[in-house]
């Protein structure tokens, strides 16, 4: 058994905190902002706590979590004042401890020969790119790994992946744009299976403008996936594209409707102001969250870290 955390060194982690904080700058300097201008000297009386609700919103972590860090501040500290430094530690605290229940590396099951990871998520969302980060990932791992160019739809999404196979050393099993996903799945799967492959990780197409063609299309591969084995796909992986901020939450709706979501990845969190929006998506789905992607290159996928992330939001910590 292995998982995506166990990698790297305590060098190398400070490094990816500083990557997090960089990418996440944009998001905790608007937070931030908001809340040094709230809090100079201030009473916290109801009409701060307003005020700290609707930042909170506007930074799209969404109204339960606003109200539930509105009523975490004012517990004991209500008519007193109180400055910025206190109002973001109980802020990433509260956020912190919302995540928490999300904070689940990945862990690929060895002995399963292949452990098959469907990848879904809407067009542009980075599924494609997130792939090939965890091809690489598993690959220097030790484990024996495959990609499957499952979004047929695009001989872009196809020639992509092809890329992000010869990148990593790892083999991607394609067809021609237009084919069937399903069948090139149970290709890929078989294949796999035959040559003692660890891991298989597919991608497929997301067009969301018909969602009984994308639903059609994802237990289509299912359906075809477990005639070869039964407990397959054994992780089905939402990817998220931060930058969409609340569309993002309306997405995991969409996504849990058509497939069995086991997990999320959300992806180009560096440089966007709507970083905020994880949380949103932890607190109403409890779901996992595997891993945040903070750039395009193989190396900027990292393990989803509640506490680190909360502190790079807020913006309260020089190190993890
Ligand atoms: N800045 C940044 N860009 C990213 C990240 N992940 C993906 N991208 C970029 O986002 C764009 C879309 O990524 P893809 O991987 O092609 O997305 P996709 O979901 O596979 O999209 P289709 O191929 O259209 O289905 C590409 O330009 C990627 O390089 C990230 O974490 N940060």
């Amino acid at each position: 058994m292995t998982d995506i955390e166990n990698e790297g060194t305590g060098e190398k982690k400070s490094g990816w905190f500083g990557r997090l904080k960089a990418g996440l700058s944009r998001s905790s300097s608007s937070l931030g902002q908001s809340i040094s201008g709230l809090f100079k000297k201030r009473k916290l009386d109801d009409e701060t706590l307003d005020e700290l609700e609707e930042a909170l919103i506007q930074a799209d972590l969404g109204v339960a979590v606003a109200t539930e860090v509105r009523e975490a501040l004012s517990k004991g500290r209500f008519g007193k004042e109180i400055g910025d430094d206190e109002v973001k530690a109980v802020l990433g605290g509260e956020i912190s401890r919302i995540l928490k229940y999300s904070e689940k590396p990945l862990v690929v099951e060895a002995s399963r020969r292949p452990h098959v990871i469907l990848m879904v998520g809407v067009n542009g969302s980075g599924k494609t790119t997130t792939i090939g980060k965890l091809a690489s990932r598993f690959k220097a791992q030790g484990l024996k790994v495959m990609m499957a160019a499952g979004d047929t739809f695009r001989a872009a999404a196809i020639e992509q992946l092809a890329v992000w196979g010869e990148r990593s050393g790892v083999p991607v099993v394609t067809r021609p744009a237009g084919s069937d996903a399903a069948g090139l799945a149970f290709d890929a799967l078989e294949q796999a299976k035959r040559e003692g492959y660890d891991v298989l990780l597919i991608d497929t197409a997301g067009r969301l403008q018909n969602k009984e063609g994308l639903m059609a299309e994802l237990t289509k591969i299912e359906r075809v996936i477990k005639k070869l084995d039964e407990s397959a796909p054994h992780d089905t992986i939402l990817v998220l594209d931060a930058t969409t901020g609340q569309n993002a939450v309306n997405q995991v709706d969409v996504f849990e409707r058509v497939a069995k979501i086991t997990g999320v990845i959300m992806t180009k969190l560096d440089g966007t102001a709507r970083g905020g929006v994880l949380v949103a998506v932890s607190k109403k789905y409890w779901m996992p969250i595997h891993a945040i992607g903070v750039g395009e290159g193989i190396d900027d996928l990292q393990d989803f870290n509640a506490d680190a992330f909360a502190k790079a939001l807020v913006g309260t910590a020089e190190r993890a």
